[in-house]
């Protein structure tokens, strides 16, 4: 059984996959309301309105996800999820045509002032000539941030006859191109534009991306507008502006501190504002409530989710190419951290055969993580793997190799410790199952599950006989076994897995033997 916390108003209707679900007890509180039962969540469900701080993620030992029925993740502390293992994800798409709508209603209400008409209608006053505009038509629209949302903007300001100009770094010529819209630095785009729009998301690098210097750079009379994130244009920096008389005008939807009780841009009758409402629209609430409920219940069926945001990304079908592998690297890196007593400083995996022909590195995910988790007591995953091992000072290497040694698809991994190194390979065989083929350069053949036992020992007449007799004479059954050597009457090892885990006792009498050279006890 799972519960789900939904603590910020959810469009119902899109969280039916969830409520159907026998598995599953939706609890709709804000988190002070469930204050009480914290601990027992497995799965939390926000809107903006919800906080998600370090300390409230630790106030749920359960948690395995976050997920944003939005875009922005800046109410989420993804760096505290990351190293407890939680998965974030958000709904990247759901609402990009709301806010695209609504950040051109606001355009448009700006440069018409329909607000401050409509209100003075109101009133009961009939001033025409203090309303006039600007059109629209012919007027340089800057958009800062050309994504999804920026992106729809632009079709639409290109169907209104604006010009469109574009800052994004992260955006291509090719790209700017194929939109139509000219591709300039920020200064560049400032001192041209007629309109500028933000659309970024909130991060160290756009807090206070327009800010008093490089806004002072734009037009005089340029009109701005905010329906991203509050903080991306400097508020004090706009306020100073639009008194001087530099700024015609703003339109807000988003704000510093929401509710704004305290901002000062309110006291300007050329400022507009809306109450963060650019995703509010039945349409978009119910994309974004579908959306984050089909990857709650997808992660929760064990099947790697689409739109996390500290996972990569992978679609069905992906997963269907990669689920045959995963079992095997988890099992090869919890064998090779079960076999090796002591600190490591490099794990380098490479692929080859079928196993290239997809993004690998979630599996090198799970292998490190399959490494890790035999060592740690905390929840270790595909989400907090790579940050444990850098924390820890362990370099990790991914590459692929052509020669697959003959098998459809090939994976070896490389530990190397603090005084030896560890060689694992393994296989998948389809209709058969992952299996692990090499150790330290023994061939062997055995699948990686459960209780098992691995002899390094001398290759003499009697070895095998004499382990056999012990775990006979006390009634332990081996329900497999697997031997391999590099030659003959050298060193050789075996591989016997039994169906409960082997006792002390049993351990100290085998590892007594003559020629044996060492042992460990594997569980996966
Ligand atoms: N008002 C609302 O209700 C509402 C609704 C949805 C989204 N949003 C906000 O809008 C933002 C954009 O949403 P989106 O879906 O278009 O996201 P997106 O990821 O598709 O686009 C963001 C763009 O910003 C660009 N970018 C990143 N850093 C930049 C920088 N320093 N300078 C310039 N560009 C930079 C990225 O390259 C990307 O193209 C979200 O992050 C969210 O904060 C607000
Ligand atoms: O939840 C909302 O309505 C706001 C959503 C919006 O800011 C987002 O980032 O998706």
């Amino acid at each position: 059984m799972y519960r789900i916390l939904v603590a910020d108003a959810i469009k119902p209707e899109g969280l039916t996959p969830l409520m159907d679900s026998p598995e599953i007890t939706l609890i709709q509180k804000t988190v002070d309301e469930a204050a009480d039962e914290l601990d027992t969540i497995d799965a939390l469900l926000v809107r903006s309105a919800t906080t998600v701080t370090e300390d409230l993620i630790n106030a749920m030992p359960k948690l395995s996800i976050i997920a944003r029925a939005g875009v922005g993740i800046d109410n989420i502390d993804v760096e505290a999820a990351t190293k407890r293992g939680i998965v974030v994800v958000n709904a990247p798409d759901g609402n990009t045509i709301s806010t695209a709508e609504h950040t051109f209603a606001m355009m448009a209400s700006l440069v018409r002032h329909i607000p401050q008409a409509h209100s003075s209608v109101k009133n009961k006053e009939w001033k025409r000539s203090a309303f006039t505009g600007t059109e629209l038509n012919r007027k340089k629209l800057g958009i800062v941030g050309m994504g999804r949302i920026g992106g729809e903007i632009a079709k639409r300001a290109q169907v209104f006859g604006m010009e469109v100009l574009a800052f994004d770094p992260f955006l291509t010529s090719e790209r700017a191109k194929a939109m139509n819209v000219e591709l300039l630095t920020l200064d560049k785009l400032l001192s041209q534009a007629d309109i500028i729009t933000v659309h970024t998301p909130l991060t160290n690098e756009t807090r206070g991306l327009l800010n008093i210097d490089n806004l002072r750079k734009c037009k005089k009379g340029v009109y701005l507008l905010n329906c991203a994130r509050g903080g991306i244009i400097d508020e004090e920096a706009l306020y100073e502006l639009i008194l001087e008389g530099h700024i015609a005008g703003a339109a807000f939807d988003v704000f510093v501190e929401e509710p704004p009780l305290h901002n000062k841009l309110l006291e300007l009758d050329s400022v507009i504002v809306t109450p963060h409402l650019g995703a509010s629209t039945k349409e978009a609430q119910l994309n974004v409530a579908t959306q984050v409920a089909e990857e709650v219940l997808i992660f929760l069926e064990g099947k790697p989710v689409s739109n996390s945001i500290n996972l990569p990304a992978i679609s069905k079908e992906m997963f269907q190419k990669i689920q045959p592998y995963y079992q095997l690297v988890k099992s090869m890196g919890a064998t090779a951290a079960q076999c090796m007593k002591e600190g490591i400083q490099e794990i380098s995996v490479t692929y080859s055969g079928d196993a290239t022909s997809f993004d690998t590195s979630i599996l090198t995910k799970s292998l490190i993580s399959g490494f890790f988790k035999t060592r740690l007591d905390i929840p270790v995953n595909e989400v907090n793997a790579m940050l444990i091992a850098q924390e820890r000072g362990v370099t990790i290497g991914e590459k692929v190799a052509s020669d697959s040694s003959g098998y459809k698809n090939y994976i070896a991994a490389v530990i190397k410790g603090d005084n030896r190194q560890f060689e694992i390979k393994g296989t998948f065989v389809a209709n058969y199952g992952p299996r692990i083929v090499s150790i330290n350069g023994f061939n062997i053949d055995f699948n990686p599950e459960g209780n098992l036992l691995y002899i390094q020992h001398t290759d003499r007449p009697g070895v095998i006989g004499r382990v056999g007799k012990i775990l006979g004479d006390h009634e332990v059954n081996i329900a497999t076994m697997q031997v391999g050597r590099k030659e003959a009457g050298g060193e050789a090892i075996m591989v016997l897995s039994f169906d409960k885990p082997l006792s002390n006792e049993m351990y100290e009498k085998i590892n007594n033997l003559d020629d044996i050279t060492f042992m460990y006890r594997i569980a996966l």
